[in-house]
């Protein structure tokens, strides 16, 4: 199987290229990107030295064309242009916003301008979603945020042992805002430092996390969602809480936890007393989970820690690519992190 990736010289991209470089079934194709296209790609990802002579083409379907498969890495609306000019004989993955939202009043909401459609979503542990990625040829990555809050919660509602009211305070760290340059993300301005930004239910994630779980719960589910940039380049830590329904124990708790967890590969719910860290999961593809019932407050506490570049957007693509190639869904994915 052949790939292009498009953005190759961004954030996403390079994890893209990270993990590819060891995947045994994916053999990488044309790289493209914007403003850069016409360099190589060492210029940009010096960390990847097998392809560091390899040229960063412009982004146009004449050279996606011709791959069994394109991973998308483009800013917000960029996606749709491209997927139009290539067949379904393509695979499409794509790490952007335009297809994750099945509502299209609150894509206006969020994102501004027309909705460009809704691909199948790119999280195989979603109870019901890995037979849809099976058969996909079009794939909407999901958002890192709501990776990480999903993961962290379908067991509860999966259960149905929380009320649709989830409180979510997450922090993220800088390459979550991409490489372009950005006032707020000066690193003199970001080290040493954590805030919180996108404050009051404004964040355009909230709508993906409703999404995800209101299904679940059979009702709508309700986020409140406050992220925060932390002083680190890669990793999310997500506390997500819920009041707990009448009765829950904590025994239950963490059976359901232990149920919705055992067969997936790449979720780890950590023995009871240790509490997940973006250092358990830098560069892997896996979710460090733990869960406790707060009596006195009445609600579940769900924490999680992901690599936002890898379980949040790269891996969880090559997963969901995986599953729509036919492939073993581990394939080429790392399990392991990198510590200290
Ligand atoms: N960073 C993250 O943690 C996550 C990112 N994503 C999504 O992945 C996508 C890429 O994000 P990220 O890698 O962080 O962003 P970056 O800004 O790091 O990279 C953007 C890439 O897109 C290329 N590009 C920009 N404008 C154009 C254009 N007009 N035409 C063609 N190529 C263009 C850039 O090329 P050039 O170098 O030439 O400018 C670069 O390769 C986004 O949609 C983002 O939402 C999803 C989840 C998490
Ligand atoms: C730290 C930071 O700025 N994170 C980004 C979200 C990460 C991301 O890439 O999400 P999309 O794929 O939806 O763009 C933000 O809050 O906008």
């Amino acid at each position: 199987m052949k790939a292009a990736i498009a953005g190759a010289s961004g954030y996403a991209g390079g994890e893209l290229l990270r993990l590819l470089l060891s995947h045994p079934g994916i053999e990488i194709g044309a790289l493209t990107a914007g403003s850069n296209a016409g360099s190589t790609l060492g210029a940009h990802q010096p960390h990847l030295a097998p392809l560091a002579d390899r040229p960063l083409l412009a982004t146009t379907p004449e050279h996606l064309r011709g791959h069994d498969l394109v991973f998308l890495a483009l800013p917000h609306g960029q996606s749709a242009a491209v997927a139009e000019e290539l067949g379904d004989d393509t695979l499409i993955v794509d790490c952007g916003a335009d297809f994750r939202l099945a509502d299209p009043a609150a894509w206006e909401h969020f994102y501004g301008g027309a909705h460009a459609g809704t691909w199948p979503y790119g999280l195989p542990e979603l109870p019901g979603q890995r037979e849809k990625l099976r058969a996909a040829r079009r794939i909407a990555v999901p958002g890192c945020y709501p990776t990480s809050v999903t993961l962290a919660m379908f067991p509860a509602f999966a259960a149905g042992l929380v009320e649709p009211d989830v409180v979510v305070v997450a922090a993220s760290g800088t390459s979550g805002a991409g490489r372009a340059p950005k006032p707020n993300l000066l690193g003199s301005e970001v080290m040493g430092s954590v805030g919180a930004y996108g404050v009051g239910g404004v964040h355009r994630h909230t709508p993906e996390m409703e999404q995800n779980l209101s299904p679940l719960a059979g009702e709508p589910v309700t986020v409140s969602f406050t992220p925060m940039l932390a002083p680190m380049s890669r990793g999310i830590l997500a506390t997500c809480t819920a009041p707990a329904k009448p009765g829950l124990t904590a025994k239950a708790l963490r059976e359901a936890y232990e149920i919705a967890t055992k067969d997936e590969p790449f979720l780890r719910l950590l023995p009871e007393g240790q509490w997940p860290a973006t250092s358990m999961t830098l560069g892997a593809n896996t979710a460090a989970l733990q869960v406790a019932l707060d009596e006195r407050a009445g609600r579940v506490v769900a924490v999680v820690a992901i690599d936002n570049l890898t379980k949040g957007t790269a891996g969880g693509a090559i997963q969901s690519a995986n599953l729509a190639l036919g492939l073993p869904e581990e394939l080429g994915l790392p399990l392991n992190g990198v510590a200290p």
